[in-house]
């Protein structure tokens, strides 16, 4: 059997316990108006509307064991680049598993929202690729110095699917982050103030 789409092996540094996917796992309770929602035919899409084809495992970034004691992640691990990436470059989808609020662990610290208005998220807590490995900036550095974004990114067979994708900050007005992120930097979104209330109020 060949492998699955654009799938080939596990990234450096994988978690054993952790389903790796190439590409997202749809929850059987998902309706078929809801994945419509996120699967459509290319043909469908607005002109001009940029498709992504992203190579998995991604060869831009590097899983890494935080090493650092003063990291507030230490002892767990963080994603960093493998190469210079550009402000505004794509560096990876975030994939997982894609539900609705009829099938979300409440308990998840790897749920990111993919459709507000449908209350669809993606969870990589059991299953997902790289981007699950992406630490919050806060106590780490100054500011992000990445984010996410929604994307379209090719499904084959003339389908496209509906995901967020992680992108370098763009340069800004002022040109502070011209530069983009160094090769060997760490890869640091903001996960919202609302996720580390949520925690504080799941742990006191
Ligand atoms: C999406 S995971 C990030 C990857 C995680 N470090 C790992 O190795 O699986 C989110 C979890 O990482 C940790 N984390 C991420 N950013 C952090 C930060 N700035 N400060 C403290 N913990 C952080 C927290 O435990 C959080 O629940």
């Amino acid at each position: 059997m060949p492998p699955p789409r654009g799938h080939s092996g596990l990234p450096k540094g994988w978690s054993e316990n952790i389903i790796y996917l190439p590409a997202p796992s749809y929850s059987k309770k998902l309706s078929a108006d809801k994945i419509k929602a996120l699967v459509c035919l290319k043909s469908d899409l607005p002109p001009g509307a940029q498709i992504f084809t992203p190579s998995s495992p991604s060869l831009n970034v590097k899983i890494t064991p935080i090493s650092d004691s003063a990291h507030p992640a230490f002892g767990q691990n963080g994603l960093f680049a493998n190469q210079h990436l550009l402000p505004d470059a794509f560096v990876l989808p975030y994939i997982g598993y894609v539900h609705d609020q009829a099938d979300t662990d409440a308990t998840s610290d790897y749920d990111l929202s993919l459709d507000r208005e449908t209350g669809i998220g993606v969870d990589a807590t059991k299953m997902g690729n790289e981007a699950r490995f992406i630490n919050d900036f806060r106590g780490v550095s100054a500011a992000p110095n990445a984010e996410f974004r929604d994307i379209y990114v090719d499904a084959g067979n003339g389908k496209v699917e509906k995901l967020v994708g992680v992108f370098v900050l763009s340069a800004g007005k002022s040109g502070k982050r011209a530069k983009g992120i160094a090769r060997g930097q760490e890869i640091l979104v903001s996960y919202g103030k609302g996720f580390w209330t949520e925690r504080q109020s799941a742990e006191g």
